[in-house]
């Protein structure tokens, strides 16, 4: 007989995420039961899994080496999973879910606090928690530039700027591009310069800025196209910016799953937008043994 496995499901701007409730850090999360439940035929579907608990009880049960930059042991840590299983650094999208997650389950009553992640902190606040909808602010921290490098996309080229935002991007401004054109674009396939990425990157595709608004699609890192990726708009707004030789601004990003607001000032980034919870279910303990 194996106890079933509490879940719930949520989205930001259509990036969709099955969230774990796990304190105890009972579940062993390996990389074939979160492909599995990932899949949208054979399990929930998801573009990534957010496991939460504290950050100390993922140190004391060994999923993390030690406590990542700036982040305390009773901090709330959200424990990312790509689809595919791989582990990444952060989640823009999954941040707002998580701390939206929280409030609505009454895990945490503070309006502002500390998410922890595998890039580091990452301070949070919550403007709206209820059972359904969200709004929430993330200080996604520091937005590193890499320099020039390109990749293929669809069988097209494009040149884009590698930006570290916890997590390696690169995002291609591309001149004279509409909204209308990018949504006709195959975004599948991507090949990229191993040694400027080794860790692997997520590619943005990005109309160039008006009027303080840009489009942008995204191929990520671990999954594949996605309706949206949170740190993928904090890229593609601070290269947007840069190209229209602006070092700072706020940029509204449209991507296909809905629009969030970026601020990008003083080398760093801060990012606005929604969160919807789903609803919530168990998974069955004897599928969960099975994976
Ligand atoms: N969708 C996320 C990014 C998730 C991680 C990414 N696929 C990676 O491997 O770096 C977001 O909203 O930022």
């Amino acid at each position: 007989m194996h106890p079933g496995v509490p879940f719930s499901k949520g989205h930001g701007t259509q990036n969709d995420f099955v969230i774990l409730p796990d304190t105890a850090v009972a579940l062993d999360l390996d990389a074939q039961v979160v492909a599995r439940l990932c899949d949208r035929q054979q399990g929930i579907g998801a573009d990534g899994v957010l496991r939460v608990a504290r950050a100390g009880a993922l140190v004391a049960a060994g999923v993390l080496p030690s406590l990542p930059e700036d982040v305390q042991d009773d901090d709330w840590f959200m424990d990312y999973r790509n689809a595919d299983g791989s582990i990444a650094e952060m989640c823009g999208n999954g941040v707002r879910v998580f701390a939206h997650y929280l409030r609505a389950s009454g895990l945490e009553e503070r309006a502002a606090f500390t998410v922890g992640s595998r890039a580091g902190a990452r301070p949070v606040t919550v403007h709206e928690a209820g059972a359904t909808l969200g709004a929430v602010t993330v200080d996604m921290g520091i937005v590193r530039q890499l320099g020039e490098s390109h990749a293929s996309v669809g069988g097209r080229e494009f040149a884009g700027i590698g930006i570290d935002v916890g997590n390696p991007h690169l995002a291609c401004i591309v001149e004279g591009m509409s909204a209308e054109e990018l949504g006709g674009l195959d975004l599948g396939d991507p090949e990229f310069d191993h040694e400027f990425f080794p860790h692997g990157v997520n590619i943005e595709i990005v109309t160039p800025l008006d009027q303080g608004a840009v489009s942008m699609r995204v191929n990520e890192r671990g999954v594949g196209e996605t309706r949206s990726c949170g740190t993928g708009t904090v890229a593609a707004a601070a290269a947007a910016l840069l190209q229209a030789g602006q070092q700072e601004g706020e940029v509204s990003v449209t991507i296909p799953g809905g629009t969030v607001a970026v601020t990008v000032q003083g080398g760093r980034a801060w990012l606005r937008g929604p969160s919807v919870l789903v609803g919530e279910g168990m998974l069955s303990g004897q599928w969960w043994a099975d994976n």
